[in-house]
């Protein structure tokens, strides 16, 4: 199909790819201001009935259950020749399909993912719907303020719970598939899903899919080391019958979410790690720097870089940033709960020279972190936060204080590995002198200028 310039009122950019059923552009809404994801029902398609309602029951769907963890559909039109289309979140970070495509992920990366996949499930079981095709491409990626989140997509072949009994073309795709998904006129149910969720973090673990019923291989064989617990856990969920399953997503979601969080596993794995998108341990020795505010010669020899103000979108924190950092900003909010401090939705805000490399310690990306929590009676264990070496060696650290800010900050140089002067992280935990607000703070920079941190430090302001 030629590209067109127009869905609607949406701007068409390009194609992001073709399924069996549909086309999906990459599109502008001019009006909002955002990119959106377009799907067009495909050509040859648009006359047959059923598929024509299965696609807008996908829309349907989706915008009925307006989930986090589902791509979210805001709009849904007919294109002149009668073919409909739906205008959804685009998820700019591929799929995890992409992910797996490298090997099997690092353990926390994997339960992570799986936790939020199990979450996207759960919202479709509550919702009284069955996916029927969980599979790793079916699970898209986006860019969050503090990494990135997970979405289910692609409802193509999901059906409601009641109709789902003696359902008769079979739907799904081999390997990801429960065995009474291939029996045609087979009753399914949500275990169905269940499955599906135990192939996918079959792979996710091992690289592999899981081998059909009746040969059972458990992951431990190929991933030495798992946890018994996640071993048996994955197994029961491919188990052919499905009985033997755990009931649903939610219960599979759940002892996924135990076991991430078991003692033996966080001793082993630093909260960093849990909550965050691994930053790998890089080179042997670290050359520390010489402390971060003082004007070291290497600070005065570099050139000042000129500073912006940026806002967060609730208006309440201002940060000032290097003007050549500005180039992609996420301004909506965090959630602490990244850190493992209790709260909801809070002002903070991502800018860097490049958002999809932020979390990547392979990249080079210079850019700034900044959220707020509640500084409440019960303060978080600052110390404890910041537990675990994000590159090689251990951090510097350092009281800081201003009229401001009280608090610490570590320093860890030499992180990015082939940046030209060598990259720096620098993390930082400052309560506020007047407000009951505790500021966490990031800054990634691909040359490491101790005066920039610094001037970044000074301008953090609350503005009520
Ligand atoms: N919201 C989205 N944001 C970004 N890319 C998307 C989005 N939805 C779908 N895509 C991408 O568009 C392509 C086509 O998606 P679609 O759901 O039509 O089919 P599929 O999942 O590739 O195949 P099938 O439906 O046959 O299983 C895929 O590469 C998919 O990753």
């Amino acid at each position: 199909m030629a590209q067109p310039e127009r869905f609607g009122r949406y701007r068409v950019l390009r194609r992001l790819g073709s399924g069996s059923f549909a086309t999906v552009w990459l599109g502008h809404d001019d009006l909002l201001d955002t990119p959106v994801a377009i799907k067009v029902l495909a050509e040859n398609w648009a006359h047959n009935l059923d598929i024509h309602q299965r696609f807008v029951e996908e829309a349907r769907i989706l915008r009925q259950a307006d989930s986090e963890w589902l791509v979210r559909v805001h709009d849904i039109g007919t294109l002149p020749d009668d073919r409909p289309y739906f205008v959804m979140t685009y998820a700019d970070r591929g799929s995890v399909a992409d992910r797996i495509a490298a090997g099997p992920l690092p353990m926390d990366e994997a339960l992570r993912l799986l936790t939020e996949i199990g979450q996207g499930v759960t919202v479709l079981h509550r919702h009284g719907t069955i996916h029927r095709d969980i599979k790793p491409s079916n699970v898209l990626l986006q860019s969050s303020p503090v990494g990135e989140r997970v979405l289910v997509a692609d409802l193509g072949f999901a059906k409601s719970i009641d109709e789902a009994s003696g359902f008769t073309a079979s739907a799904g795709t081999p390997g990801y598939m429960s065995p009474e998904q291939s029996v045609i006129g087979g009753d399914i149910d949500v275990r169905a899903d269940v499955y599906s969720l135990g192939a996918v973090a079959y792979e996710l673990l091992t690289g592999k899919r899981p081998p059909r019923p009746p040969v059972r291989v458990p992951p431990s064989r190929l991933r030495p080391g798992l946890p018994p617990a996640l071993d048996e856990l994955i197994m029961s969920a491919l188990s052919p019958n499905r009985g033997d399953r755990p009931p649903d997503a939610a219960t599979f979601t759940s002892r996924i979410r135990e076991i991430r969080m078991s003692p033996d596993l966080a001793l082993a794995t630093p909260w960093w790690q849990r909550y965050r998108t691994a930053w790998t341990r890089l080179g042997a020795a670290v050359a520390v720097v010489a402390a971060v505010l003082a004007t070291t010669s290497a600070a005065a020899a570099s050139p000042r870089l000129p500073m912006m103000e940026v806002y967060d979108s609730s208006g309440e924190l201002r940060v000032r940033i290097p003007t050549p950092w500005v180039r992609q900003m996420q301004l909506n909010g965090w959630s602490p709960r990244e850190l493992g401090v209790p709260g909801g939705h809070e002002p903070g805000l991502l800018v860097a020279t490049d958002l999809a490399a932020w979390p990547d310690p392979e990249q080079e990306v210079s850019g700034l972190f900044a959220g707020l929590f509640a500084a409440d009676s019960q303060p978080p264990d600052l110390d404890l936060l910041i537990s675990a070496d994000l590159c090689a060696g251990e951090p510097q650290q350092q009281h800081f204080t201003n009229d401001h800010w009280d608090g610490e900050l570590w320093q860890w140089s030499d992180c990015v590995p082939d940046g030209p002067a060598g990259g720096a992280f620098t993390a930082a935990a400052l309560r506020h002198r007047d407000h009951e607000r505790t500021l966490y703070l990031e800054i990634r920079q691909s040359e490491h200028q101790p005066r920039t941190v610094a001037e970044i430090l000074e301008g953090v302001r609350l503005t009520s």
